[in-house]
């Protein structure tokens, strides 16, 4: 598991360690791990020319250690001061006794740079950049150094993964101590780069309950159901599907395909898609009347593609069994219906889905994800799975869980259907007995490894793909041995 902290946890943690350590020491834990990075980015230390971009705090007395050490190793290295007079005093004094010094021309400087290393804020920044840092930014960004943000890209929100204003684009960023939220969700993971973690033993000072965590293969591992000896197919559980309509059949086979893959013993599809779904998947059990009628169940998912069968949602969501809504369904759901249940309900809206459960705009819900899923999990009392470019689940405990992101995707998930492909998955794992917070996160790990194994390489996929990798995924993430395959290129 990988987790992430905010401000306040990453600075209590820092008070506790830095009483015990030597003035200063902290700082160059930090600024000996920037240097190490920066030296594998550019392969040749001596000679290269590298500019700090220094802002008024702590970020920047990082950046100038850092720089002190690559000048030590014959780099040409020149800062660049935001706010002079406010600069970290130590850290420039250390830079020009090695022989670093300040840049005549800020622009000059950074268009015949190697590196650029931004240390204008890091998580002391809010606000975005100021204007005075914009320009600079953006002269970085437009030259051909390699550009490495120390602990965060400036302008991005620590805590929430917000990006106000304009932010730093960098194509690695070194983060001190712990993740923090903006470098696992975007819009402010897209800022970040790839992302190296320093240690600066912090670790055993941080509490024990992180604001986010990642699941890693391991994780999922542990999680995902097995059959045992004694199981049948009622005992591993039974997955209604509620899905499809005459406008939207391919929902319905869609939705099933992943749910077959989830672990469950048996799939239920009861709907008006239930001639199109035998045809592909003789396997499961079809009905066409009411889902109350269908016989019993271990959990149902409802929406994909129903289009306006409000009676469906109703006498789902009046079962005593762990529901999954998503998409229709969302919108024909009555909110005291979700807040009433007594079994657990996940709901996995996308972006413009959940906007119009909050009642805002989704472009307000892209800019601010992690505020939006804790949202709509508190006022429906329901786990929320947002999907998108980020996927989140967040469960309806007030913050007493680490929300949860999803690292497995690929941005060729945006595809027609593969959400359907989702809801099914994570359903049949709700079947199989996970609670909803593990099932929504693992279902959105082995759906986002079957993406990016279907489409390596760089080929589109469909969503039939996805669900035909899913074994694939299982088999990866149960492989001891097996590596997670690297983040798909970013555009
Ligand atoms: N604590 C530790 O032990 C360790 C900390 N470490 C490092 O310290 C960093 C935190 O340092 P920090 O607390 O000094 O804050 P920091 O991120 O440098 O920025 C705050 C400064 O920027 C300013 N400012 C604010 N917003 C701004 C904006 N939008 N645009 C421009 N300026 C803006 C604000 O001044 P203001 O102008 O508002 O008065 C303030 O002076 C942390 O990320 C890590 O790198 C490591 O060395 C490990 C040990
Ligand atoms: N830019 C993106 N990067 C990664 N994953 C994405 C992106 N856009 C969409 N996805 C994923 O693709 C799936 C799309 O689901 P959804 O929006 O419900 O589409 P549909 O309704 O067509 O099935 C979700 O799993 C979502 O997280
Ligand atoms: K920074």
């Amino acid at each position: 598991m990988r987790s992430a902290y905010t401000v306040e946890a990453v600075r209590h943690a820092e008070a506790q360690l830095m009483a015990r350590l030597p003035e200063g020491a902290l700082m160059q834990r930090a600024a000996a791990g920037l240097a190490a990075a920066c030296a594998r980015v550019l392969g040749r230390v001596y000679g290269a020319r590298v500019v700090l971009l220094v802002g008024s705090g702590a970020n920047g007395g990082d950046a100038l250690f850092a720089g002190a050490r690559l000048a030590r190793r014959g780099a040409g290295v020149t800062a660049v001061p935001l706010a002079p007079g406010r600069t970290h005093p130590a850290g420039l004094a250390a830079l020009l006794k090695a022989g670093g010094a300040v840049a005549e021309d800020p622009f000059d400087a950074l268009a015949g740079a190697d590196l650029v290393v931004d240390g204008i804020t890091g998580i002391g920044g809010h606000g975005g950049l100021r204007p005075d840092a914009v320009p600079l930014a953006r002269a970085a960004r437009g030259s051909n150094a390699v550009v490495v943000a120390v602990d965060l890209p400036s302008g991005v929100e620590a805590d929430t993964g917000e990006v106000p204003g304009e932010a730093l684009r960098a194509d690695l960023t070194v983060t001190f101590g712990t993740h923090k939220p903006a470098l696992l969700v975007d819009p402010a993971r897209e800022y970040a780069g790839a992302v190296h973690l320093v240690d600066i033993g912090l670790g055993g000072e941080l509490p024990s309950v992180p604001a986010l965590e990642a699941l890693q293969h391991a994780d999922v591992a542990r999680m995902l159901p097995l059959p045992a000896a004694e199981s049948d197919k009622y005992r591993r559980g039974v997955v209604g599907v509620v899905a499809g309509s005459a406008r939207y059949p391919g929902a319905a086979v869609l939705a099933v395909a992943g749910a077959l893959r989830g672990g469950a013993g048996a799939v239920r599809y009861v709907g008006p898609g239930a001639a199109a779904v035998i045809a592909r998947f003789p396997e499961c059990l079809v009905s066409t009347g009411r889902p109350g009628e269908a016989g019993r169940v271990q959990s149902w998912v409802v929406g994909p593609g129903i289009g306006e069968m409000r009676e469906g949602v109703r006498e789902v969501l009046a079962s005593d069994v762990p529901v999954l809504v998503d998409a229709d369904g969302l919108r024909l759901l009555e909110a005291s219906e979700v807040r009433d249940r007594t079994a657990p309900t996940l709901l996995t809206p996308h972006a413009g889905e959940a906007a119009a459960l909050l009642g805002c705009a989704r472009e307000e819900v892209e800019a601010g994800r992690l505020a939006a899923a804790r949202e709509l999990a508190a006022r429906y009392g329901a786990t929320v799975l947002l999907k998108g470019s980020t996927t989140l689940v967040a469960a309806p405990d007030g913050g007493r869980s680490p929300v949860r992101v999803n690292p497995m995707g690929t941005p060729w998930l945006a595809t027609a259907g593969s959400g359907d492909v989702l809801s099914g998955l994570a359903g049949s794992l709700l079947a199989a007995g996970l609670g909803a917070r593990d099932a929504g996160s693992a279902a959105a790990y082995l759906h986002g490894l079957a993406a990016r194994l279907a489409s390596a390489r760089g080929v589109p996929l469909t969503a039939q793909e996805v669900a035909a990798a899913l074994p694939a995924a299982w088999r990866g993430v149960r492989d001891p041995h097996g590596d997670e395959p690297p983040e798909p290129d970013r555009p």
